[in-house]
């Protein structure tokens, strides 16, 4: 068996994928398929760290109108992230994985609040820690959260698994002959507005440091092969 390549990860999964063939909500089954393949990377040794987006029940972008402020639906984003993450715990603890939810908004009854070193210490122990409600700050996203936990808890890689192959020279739901990059610069996907990721997240983990792998949620088994060494999706760095 191969070395691991990467021994902390910060994987970013799409809230859209939560809902399996619904239309929205939470799928049961799909998401103790997306835990099974999370602990067979813990099963390999991997620390994973995980935030969930929170598409398949409200973008606050979405939400927001006259009769709705942008900070309200922001607030209600991260309220449905943090539904997410529950669904993920408990289906991880029915795997038998030991799993903590950290919170960036205080919810005591719910889950912990996110502290650096407790979430480190988590790491240490084999727990996989889910970072629920993104950065705590509305007019963030997910994608943001991500790479924000991935730098603070010193991550050697930012997984962003979604429902595409990878990055694309333009979107590939759009256009289908769009090409696919195996490697691309951080530079690149920022100035060409390759929206696979939002610009502050990518800023993020250029600025440290932080190398990014783009690979398909529905692809079985890839982010193992991928922390095994596998060249799979797109390399961003
Ligand atoms: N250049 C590109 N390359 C690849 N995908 C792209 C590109 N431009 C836009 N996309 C789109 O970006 C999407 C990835 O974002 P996705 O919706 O999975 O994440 P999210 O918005 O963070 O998650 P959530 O569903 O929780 O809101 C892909 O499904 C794809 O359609
Ligand atoms: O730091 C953050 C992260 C998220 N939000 C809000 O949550 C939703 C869901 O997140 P997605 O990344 O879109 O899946 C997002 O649309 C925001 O409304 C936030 O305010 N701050």
């Amino acid at each position: 068996m191969s070395e691991l390549t990467y021994k902390r990860i910060l994987l970013k999964l799409s809230g859209e994928a939560f809902m399996g063939d619904s239309a929205g909500g939470i799928d049961g089954n799909t998401v103790l398929r997306l835990a099974e393949e999370v602990k067979q990377l813990c099963d390999i040794g991997v620390q994973v760290g995980l935030v969930i987006g929170g598409g398949n029940i409200l973008r606050g972008s979405e939400v927001a109108s006259d009769v709705m402020n942008r900070v309200t639906s922001d607030h209600m984003g991260m309220l449905a992230t943090v539904i997410n993450a529950l669904a993920m715990q408990d289906s991880l603890e029915s795997l038998g994985q030991d799993v903590r939810v950290m919170s960036a908004l205080q919810i005591n009854q719910v889950c912990e609040s996110f502290k650096r070193r407790r979430a480190v210490r988590h790491f240490e122990k084999g727990r996989v820690v889910i970072f629920a409600a993104g950065t705590g700050n509305p007019f963030f996203t997910t994608d943001s959260a991500a790479s924000l936990r991935g730098i603070e808890v010193e991550a050697e890689l930012l997984i962003k698994a979604t429902k595409v192959d990878g990055i694309y020279s333009e979107d590939p739901v759009k256009n289908p002959d769009a090409t696919l990059y195996s490697r691309i610069s951080f530079d690149e996907a920022i100035d060409q507005r390759l929206n696979v990721m939002d610009a502050t997240a990518l800023v993020l983990c250029r600025d440290h440091k932080l190398p990014l792998r783009v690979v398909n949620i529905f692809d079985k088994g890839a982010i193992k092969r991928l922390v095994m060494g596998d060249d799979i999706g797109t390399l961003v760095e």
